[in-house]
């Protein structure tokens, strides 16, 4: 039996990922990897058990054990956190910064890295990240990095956020996004970089529908080569 796809997207905070993710998820009607609200909920998990950011050993067997499940409904996707429906506090911008401060810690990212592998079934899978196409899922069979400017990010997350009811400022935004690039660039292991052959797409003064169109007719093209 054939392995299921895997198509990967990876790029820096607010860039699109998500939105391009669950269209294409959509489109090919595969499952869909938000690696990043794994990243969140341990995040929720510390704060909740009152485990500090540099509590390696308190934080690894919280990685290690984490009771989430990730479920697509008519509210859209849930992520369940021991039981508890924590779809809306994931997406806090504090709950965002803890996360990205956790997953600069090697032993985590080690830690998380089966269970987001488990995610690749029949027939495919569209995996959203940072090292989605480096790391967790090197045989990919189309990569994509997508980018947009600082300045068009942090404009996008206020529009995002401020529709959600958060009271947010586009200053802090911009610096919070700048201050993600920073660790997300610089951390030793993983840090986001474009893998090898995949697709750079800059969505600065592109449409959600355009990218999508660039994006799955590359896929496409890929998925069409692999199956010759
Ligand atoms: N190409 C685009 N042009 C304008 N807005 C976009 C574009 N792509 C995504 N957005 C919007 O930007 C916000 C952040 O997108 P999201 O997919 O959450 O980014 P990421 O997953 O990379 O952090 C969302 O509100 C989304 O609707
Ligand atoms: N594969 C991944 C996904 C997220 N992350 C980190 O987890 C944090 C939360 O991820 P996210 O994609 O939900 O959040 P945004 O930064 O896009 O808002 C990011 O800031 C990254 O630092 C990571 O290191 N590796």
């Amino acid at each position: 039996m054939r392995k299921a796809y895997v198509v990967t997207v990876d790029g820096p905070s607010g860039a699109g990922k998500g939105t391009l993710s669950n269209m294409l998820a959509d489109a090919y009607k595969w499952h869909f990897l938000d690696s990043g609200a794994i990243y969140r909920v341990l995040a929720i998990a510390a704060i909740h058990h009152k485990i500090a950011l540099d509590d390696i050993h308190g934080l690894q067997p919280l990685a290690n054990g984490l009771d989430v499940t990730f479920s697509v409904t008519d509210k859209g996707n849930r992520v369940i956190l021991e039981g508890e429906d924590v779809s809306d506090d994931i997406r806090s911008e504090e709950v965002g910064s803890t996360a990205s401060q956790i997953a600069s810690i090697p032993m985590i990212r080690e830690a998380l890295l089966k269970r987001q592998r488990a995610f690749a079934q029949l027939p495919g899978l569209v995996a959203d990240g940072r090292d989605m196409g480096t790391v967790v899922f090197p045989e990919a069979v189309a990569k994509i990095f997508l980018t947009a400017s600082a300045q068009s990010r942090a404009q996008r997350r206020y529009e995002q956020l401020k529709a959600m009811g958060q009271d947010v400022k586009i200053a802090c935004l911009l610096m919070d996004i700048q201050a993600r690039d920073e660790r997300d660039l610089n951390r030793a292991t993983a840090p986001l970089v474009a893998a090898k052959y995949a697709l750079e797409i800059d969505s600065t003064a592109l449409g959600i529908a355009q990218v999508f169109e660039i994006a799955k007719a590359f896929i496409d093209s890929k998925i069409f080569s692999e199956s010759e």
